[in-house]
């Protein structure tokens, strides 16, 4: 099977979702967050403190290039790997990839609940998430092959629809 790439905004549900999704089709999972933590020793705030989002963004893509040369992983990306035209050719070459979306509210609410996003310390508020969402959303849209919205969801609802649709996908491939 072709990896499965789990992108979209913060919060929106990536890390959680691919979880269940790995652990319902008996796949690997890569949480490319947690992954470069536990290289690093850090976690994510503390790699952009010390050295650095370009730096932050260097071993996120090194990291990209490895696994995307395996092949049956279920992989949970950072919010801003799709940043990259490098990554986003990655992503495309290597698999099929799954865009979750969430209304402002919904992500406002869930990363309002704790201080590990670097890119949103001191900065969260509607605004601003508006803002960094409708910068990324065109990029989001324009790499995904499958999109899933979220609200007034459960875990396992979306976990089906997302497999219900990666198959769908396989199969016309
Ligand atoms: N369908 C859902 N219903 C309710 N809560 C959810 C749902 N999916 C995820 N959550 C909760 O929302 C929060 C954010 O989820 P998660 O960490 O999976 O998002 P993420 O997209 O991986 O975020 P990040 O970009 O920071 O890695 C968590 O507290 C999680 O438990
Ligand atoms: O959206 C982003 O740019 C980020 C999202 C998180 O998953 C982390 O990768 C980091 O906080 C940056
Ligand atoms: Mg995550």
């Amino acid at each position: 099977m072709k990896n499965i790439y789990f992108i979209g905004f913060m919060g929106v549900g990536k890390s959680t979702i691919s979880y269940r999704v790995s652990r319902i089709l008996k796949k690997k999972i890569i949480d490319t967050d947690r992954e470069l933590e536990k290289r690093q020793g850090k976690a994510i705030h503390e790699i952009f403190t010390e050295k650095g989002e370009l730096y932050f963004r260097k071993l996120e893509s090194e990291l990209l290039r490895e696994i995307s040369q395996q092949t049956d992983l279920i992989i949970s990306c950072g919010g801003g790997m799709i940043l990259k035209e490098e990554n986003r050719k990655l992503m495309k070459d290597s698999g099929i990839v799954v865009l979750l979306t969430a209304t402002i509210n919904t992500i406002y609410r869930r990363v309002a609940l704790n201080d590990r996003r670097p890119l949103l310390k001191g900065k969260k508020t509607k605004a601003h998430l508006r803002a960094m969402y409708s910068k990324r959303e065109p990029i989001y849209k324009e790499l995904a092959d499958i999109e899933v919205s979220i609200n007034r969801k459960t875990v396992s609802m979306i976990s089906e629809e997302v497999i219900t649709k990666v198959k769908e996908k396989e199969n016309h491939v």
